[in-house]
């Protein structure tokens, strides 16, 4: 067991490649906390997704023994959190479990969308924050710039920031002194009842899940019965550790201390992020705040090419749920694609690693249809349901109103792009709550509806930008519009896969733009084929796609037969990659491209 007054927890934040990981590798390294020869590339981004995106996903931690220039050893418990938008969650879940943190900020790109939203997630937590000014070894770092950026921008001392580099080790053991000499150590009580705070949870094939804990009072223990007070659910404690970052055991975990429990939990979904765990008797019922299941915010379908791999899918995504409690699905069936599954994401980079994942470890190639958003339906009987896929709309006769999710989007970007930053949030009914300026960056905030922003309004902000904006957004609630459901139908055939919720207002466009792309990328048939956008009944958009004047493989006819073969053979793959719609092959990649809006 640990003395409090020689822990200090602490996570580190900052935007998303501004070094974290590298840095969190450093510093175990300067500690001897593992042999140099140990050392992989970013070692606590376990998952090759994660190394080969370089992005954190899971929260990972490390506890180290400093022995500080005092003379003194010192227990630094270290969480590295993801730095992404769409696990603000998991973020402001490890705040909690610490007590400061390291806010790391590029000395060469200066403060980001990400920095800020980490850092007002470390604020909320009351931490202490330790600016470290990274990547100086670079000949584009700026530290006095990025200094003042920092007071400007967050409004933190910044003038004497630590200055790193976490690649050649310059710096380090200031950073390590700062820990241990400017953040607080954690409080608590040895002989209260035990109240420990669920940080993460992940699955272990051997180890079943591993949990892992912040105690906040009490002493935990090897051998004894656990209560988690989010479902009353009860566990034997298998084993208690710590990562060092391999697993270690011990005996306990005292107050102050962060560790992992085995308890041979099943599943992820069993344990909840942001849960407090007690003893079964004399534990506590007093529940630490701001517990809050993880709420899906974008769904779509995930349908595989070739039908007969529908088991396999449905083995994939097992698995992957597993070890993720903040993915949903349900099985979904659509007179396009077959058999699939309706799934739900914390955002679209959850999706898209899933999809990856999907697609890579088990081999199995999907189509991925429009992402939705939550819609509110409120029905005339006075009952709401809530539309995950806009295929199962009800119809309008029985609905009184809709609401949609918006959020609050913080965009960062050089001045000389703010126009077009500004029309493209305003082509996406954005209503502007801040525009200020830090230097020569300006900073807008948006209220903007969420599904203005699922699909391709990041990939829209980078190109108009050059790459230089960054971009944040949480929810903030649900608001009605005047919104509809349009369809899409190909041949007289509606295609459910593409439908969607827009704004009346924007209808008639966004039908335009659809079918003439549709037009496009719907190779020519043997006849002629009628692209339509419809509400309701009634087109509001349509465009004729013209047979096809001859068979491709016509010219064979008396020449060279292999070639014909092979002509047919590629025809034949392609088709595979086609799904029928009343007779038209209509290839995957005009799902995505389809729903790509230009504005
Ligand atoms: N030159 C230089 N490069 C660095 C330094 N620190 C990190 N990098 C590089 O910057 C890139 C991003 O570093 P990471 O540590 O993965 O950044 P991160 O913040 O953890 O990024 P995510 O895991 O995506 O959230 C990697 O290519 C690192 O090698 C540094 O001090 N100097």
């Amino acid at each position: 067991m640990t003395d409090l007054a020689k822990i200090r927890n602490f996570s580190i934040v900052a935007h998303i490649d501004h070094g974290k990981s590298t840095l969190a590798d450093r510093l175990i390294q300067e500690t001897g906390t593992v042999e140099d020869r140990d050392m992989k590339a970013q070692l606590l981004d376990s998952m090759d997704i994660e190394r080969e995106r370089g992005i954190t996903i899971k929260a990972n931690t490390v506890r180290i023994d400093y022995k500080a220039d005092d003379g003194e050893t010192y227990v630094l418990n270290l969480i590295d959190t993801p730095g992404h938008v769409d696990f603000a969650y998991e973020v402001s879940r490890s705040m909690r479990a610490v007590e400061g943190s390291l806010l790391v900020v590029d000395s060469t790109q200066g403060v980001e969308a990400q920095t800020l939203a980490n850092v007002y997630h470390a604020m909320e937590a009351d931490h202490e924050i330790v600016p470290v000014l990274n990547k100086i070894d670079l000949p584009a770092s700026d530290c006095d710039r990025v200094a003042e950026q920092i007071e400007d921008v967050i409004g933190i001392e910044a003038t004497g920031a630590i200055q790193v580099s976490a690649k050649t080790g310059q710096g380090i053991h200031e950073t390590l002194e700062a820990i241990v000499n400017e953040l607080p150590a954690p409080k608590g009580t040895r002989d209260a009842p035990l109240k420990a705070m669920l940080v993460d949870s992940w699955y272990d094939a051997y180890l079943g899940v591993i949990v892992l804990v912040r105690i906040m009072d009490g002493v935990l223990k090897k051998g004894e019965r656990i209560k988690m007070l989010s479902n009353g659910s009860t566990h034997h404690v298998d084993r208690i550790g710590v990562f060092r970052p391999a697993m270690a055991v011990i005996d306990e975990l005292g107050p102050g201390e962060i560790g992992f429990l085995t308890a041979s939990i099943k599943q992820v979904r069993d344990t909840r992020v942001g849960d407090t765990i007690t003893h079964e008797k004399k534990g506590t019922d007093d529940a630490l705040p701001g517990f809050k299941p993880a709420q899906p915010v974008v769904f779509c379908g995930l349908f595989p090419v070739d039908s007969s791999e529908f088991e396999d899918l449905r083995d994939a995504i097992d698995k992957l749920a597993l070890n993720d409690a903040s993915f949903s699905f349900e099985m979904e069936t659509s007179a396009a694609l077959g058999f699939g599954f309706r799934c739900g994401f914390l955002g679209l980079l959850h999706l898209e690693v899933i999809r990856d994942r999907v697609e890579r470890e088990y081999d199995i190639e999907l189509i991925t249809t429009a992402p939705s958003v939550v819609y509110h339906i409120y029905m005339r009987d006075e009952t709401m349901i809530e539309l995950h896929n806009p295929a199962d709309m009800p119809d309008l006769t029985h609905v009184d109103h809709l609401e949609e999710p918006r959020i609050k989007a913080t965009i960062l970007v050089p001045d000389e792009y703010l126009g077009d930053v500004l029309k493209l949030c305003q082509d996406r009914r954005g209503i502007q709550l801040d525009l200020t300026y830090a230097g020569s960056r300006a900073m807008a905030v948006y209220d903007l509806p969420l599904n203005e922003v699922v699909f391709d309004f990041y990939d829209r902000l980078k190109s108009v930008t050059k790459g230089y904006a960054s971009f944040d957004y949480q929810l903030t609630g649900y608001q009605t519009d005047n919104l509809v459901k349009m369809s899409v139908l190909v041949n007289d055939e509606p295609v459910d896969a593409l439908s969607m919720m827009v704004h009346r207002d924007r209808a008639e466009a966004r039908g335009r733009a659809m079918v003439e792309k549709l037009k496009d990328l719907i190779p020519r048939h043997m006849f002629k084929i009628p692209i339509q956008a419809a509400i309701g009944g009634k087109v509001i958009a349509r465009e004729t796609l013209s047979a096809m004047r001859k068979d491709v493989t016509a010219k064979c006819y008396g020449g060279d037969a292999t070639r014909k073969k092979k002509l047919l053979e590629k025809q034949k793959k392609g088709k595979k990659k086609m799904r029928q719609f009343g007779k038209v092959d209509i290839p995957q990649e005009a799902f995505i491209s389809a729903l790509k809006m230009d504005s």
